[in-house]
């Protein structure tokens, strides 16, 4: 007998909303401000321009497709993830598991340099040089949008977001997920073939730059239940809020047409905006039947030591501390120790108004 399983993702809402693309090479005040309301109603944006040079993205790319192309044993010579390494289906400790299989490594030189011995034992050096070059790139990439934000939000210390993440000790990951193509299911509707590749949830750390080789997949989720897909672009980067940058709360601003936003006076909302409030997004990624996905993330994260708090022009009379100070490691080991799709940041806030 034929028991039908049923399919979660059939029965969801899907909406097709216009998602914030932000050029880079345009004036810097413009880009600041998009920039800030992009993470204020979306926690989600793409950059174009970028300035990450195409050689690197192909050379990381194609040495990421050949170790997915290895046969499963090879493979699993750079596992368990634990958390580095290689992973297939279980995502993380605590029992999710997606139609991915995933290499997640830290993203310091010396690490990259012992991966890269397992990944690519002929020569190892084809790996690590493509991977220090890429780390290299996006967290550049990275700390500019940081400071772009940090301007837009007339945060006076320009550097408060990047430095954390330009530190030599911090705990930044790079991941590439390989979603492999769908095909054993006897129910040929579209929808079938679309299943969980990594489930809902939202990255801990402070930003997440991504980019994947075309092929859709990924959605991010304003709303319980409702979808907006992503549309691919692999000359783009998709830039996630995570959960450290997420401030003050949630707040979305009534104007939801992008393009219109884009065209009114900037310094105006900006002003309105010296209080940010930032979301931390939540997404997820499907896999589908016709054409393997992969996704590269570069996850900018602190030291494990540093404390996050918010920078002094973020807390006014008005707009308390929400969440208290509180280490990366503190927050990275609450985060691992849930599933995947837990909230966590509640469990950081501030006991009184003005707490530290
Ligand atoms: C289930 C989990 C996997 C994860 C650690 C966690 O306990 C909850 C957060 C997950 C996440 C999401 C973003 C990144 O992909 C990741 C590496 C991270 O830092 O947090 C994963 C963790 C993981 O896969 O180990
Ligand atoms: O593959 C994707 O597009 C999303 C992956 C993701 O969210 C993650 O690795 O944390
Ligand atoms: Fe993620």
């Amino acid at each position: 007998m034929v028991v039908a399983t049923p399919n979660p993702i059939r029965s969801e809402k899907m909406r097709n909303i216009e998602l914030p693309i932000i050029d880079l090479s345009a004036e810097r005040p413009e880009v600041s401000g998009l920039i800030v309301r992009a993470c204020q109603e979306f926690g989600f944006f793409k950059v174009i321009n970028h300035g990450v040079s195409q050689d690197v993205i192909a050379r990381m790319e194609s040495q990421s497709f050949e170790f997915f192309a290895k046969p499963v044993p090879e493979k699993q010579l750079a596992g368990p993830a634990n958390p580095h390494g290689y992973g297939s289906k279980n995502i993380g400790f605590n029992g999710d598991v997606g139609e991915v299989e995933y290499l997640l490594l830290s993203t310091n030189s010396a690490s990259i340099s012992q991966m890269s011995n397992v990944i690519s034992p002929h020569d190892p050096t084809l790996f690590s040089s493509a991977a220090r070059c890429y780390v290299e790139a996006v967290r550049g990439l990275a700390c500019e949008i940081l400071e772009l934000m940090a301007e837009g939000l007339w945060v006076s210390d320009t550097s408060a977001f990047s430095r954390l993440i330009r530190a030599a000790d911090s705990d930044s990951l790079l991941r590439l997920n390989h979603y492999p193509p769908l095909t054993e299911d006897s129910d040929t509707s579209p929808s079938s073939f679309r299943r969980i590749g990594f489930g809902e949830h939202t990255d801990p750390q402070i930003l997440t730059v991504l980019r994947s080789n075309g092929v859709g997949g990924l959605q991010i989720s304003l709303e319980d239940g409702v979808w907006i897909p992503v549309a691919p672009d692999s000359s783009a980067f998709c830039v996630n809020v995570g959960d450290v940058l997420q401030f003050n709360g949630r707040e979305r601003p009534k104007e939801t047409n992008w393009a219109k936003f884009a065209l009114k006076a900037y310094t105006a909302f900006v002003k309105a905006m010296t209080n940010g409030r930032f979301v931390s997004v939540r997404h997820r990624a499907l896999a589908n039947s016709y054409k393997p996905r992969m996704s590269m993330a570069y996850f900018g994260a602190p030291s494990l030591h540093a404390r996050i708090f918010p920078p002094p022009e973020l807390v006014t009379p008005q707009r308390p501390r929400l969440y208290r100070t509180f280490t990366w490691a503190e927050y990275k080991k609450a985060a691992y120790s849930l599933r995947l799709g837990d909230g966590r940041l509640n469990l950081f806030r501030s006991r009184t108004v003005d707490e530290g």
